[in-house]
């Protein structure tokens, strides 16, 4: 199993780190632009495996995409962050130019295969990549709600004093600091619903905190987060490269379900070895429903920013 990771930055070399760690693939490809980037945070890498005990090989490329021939999924994180007071969709000018050559040139030489999209405005991106790719839509995956899912669990774990393995939470939407919907409703601490040990104004409270997540790390770290997108984007490369037919909710293109049409957005997916193999279209309570609207609503306008 072959993965690339497009963008030897904090997010690209994070993923490529939890992925080596994990050890289920037999080779990780790291690309960037910058001269001799890649190379070296895939030596640095390398120099972790006898003591974090991996046998993935790590190899970097400047810009050389023939090193990333046959892959079976590659991860595109290539592009600008943004810096404190900015929002994601602020970066689309530069970024969309970035995730159109980079998933062309990625299919030149790996015709058959799986594209995540990380880079930001992440919905839009992922969007991008449909129209000006044309390859079937189980094969293009937009990473956010994962990272937005983890998040919900650790403000509700916070809350709560609760290990953050007891609860079970999930947050749907276009990933963004007004248009995630983290489904209160139906988060659970094993089995009970939260709304049993948290108060509706600590609840959304909560929600608050979760749809400002990537904002507050941006505004303490300078620049945006890697840690928990690395590892969110490595659970969902472990998905398809083991087959596993995990749920996570991703970006993908929707074709009526939710009500929503020809717009990428977070809905629940299950992940296996084709990509996305299953949309899940569960009920959502009236107010979740317009919250949904709302958040596609702001997808769209940002999409209408494309030069398609
Ligand atoms: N979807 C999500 O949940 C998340 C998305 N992001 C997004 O991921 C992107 C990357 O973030 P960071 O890794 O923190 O940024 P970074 O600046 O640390 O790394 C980006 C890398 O992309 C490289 N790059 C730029 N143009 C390139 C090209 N044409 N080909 C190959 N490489 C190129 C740069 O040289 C740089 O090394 C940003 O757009 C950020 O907003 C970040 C965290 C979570
Ligand atoms: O906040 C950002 O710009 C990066 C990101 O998407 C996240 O960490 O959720």
């Amino acid at each position: 199993m072959k993965v690339t990771v497009v963008g030897a930055g904090a997010v690209g070399a994070s993923c490529a780190e939890y992925i080596a760690i994990k050890d289920f693939a037999s080779e990780v490809v790291i690309l960037d632009i910058k001269e001799g980037y890649a190379e070296g945070k895939a030596m640095d890498l390398m120099q972790t495996a006898s003591l974090m005990g991996f046998d993935t090989k790590i190899t970097g490329s400047t810009n050389d995409y023939g090193k990333t021939a046959d892959s079976h999924i590659a991860v595109i994180t290539s592009g600008i962050p943004r810096k404190p007071g900015m929002t994601r969709e602020e970066l689309i000018g530069i970024n969309a130019g970035i995730v159109k050559t980079v998933s062309s040139n990625l299919l030149k030489h790996s015709p058959n295969v799986i594209i995540i999209v990380v880079s930001n405005p992440m919905d839009t991106m992922t969007y991008l990549v449909h129209k000006t790719t044309g390859i079937p839509k189980n094969r293009i995956i937009g990473m956010g709600g994962a990272l937005d899912s983890a998040r919900f669990k650790y403000r509700l774990a916070e809350a709560m004093e609760a290990p953050i393995s007891d609860i079970d939470g999930m947050v749907i939407g276009g990933h963004s600091d007004t248009g995630m919907v983290p489904l209160t409703s139906h988060a659970t601490r094993n089995s009970i619903r939260v709304s049993e040990f948290l108060s509706e104004n600590r609840l959304q409270q909560v929600a608050e905190d979760t749809k400002v997540g990537g904002a507050t790390l941006t505004k303490l770290l300078g620049t945006s987060a890697w840690y928990a997108p690395g590892a969110a984007v490595s659970s969902m490369v472990q998905a398809i490269a083991c087959d596993q037919k995990k749920m996570f909710p991703c970006s993908t293109m929707l074709d009526g379900e939710y009500g929503l049409k020809d717009i990428c957005i977070g809905v629940p997916v299950l992940l296996g070895k084709d990509g996305i193999e299953k949309i899940i279209d569960i009920p959502l309570s009236d107010a979740e429903k317009a919250k949904m609207k709302e958040s596609a609503e702001g997808v769209s306008k940002t999409n209408g920013l494309l030069e398609l």
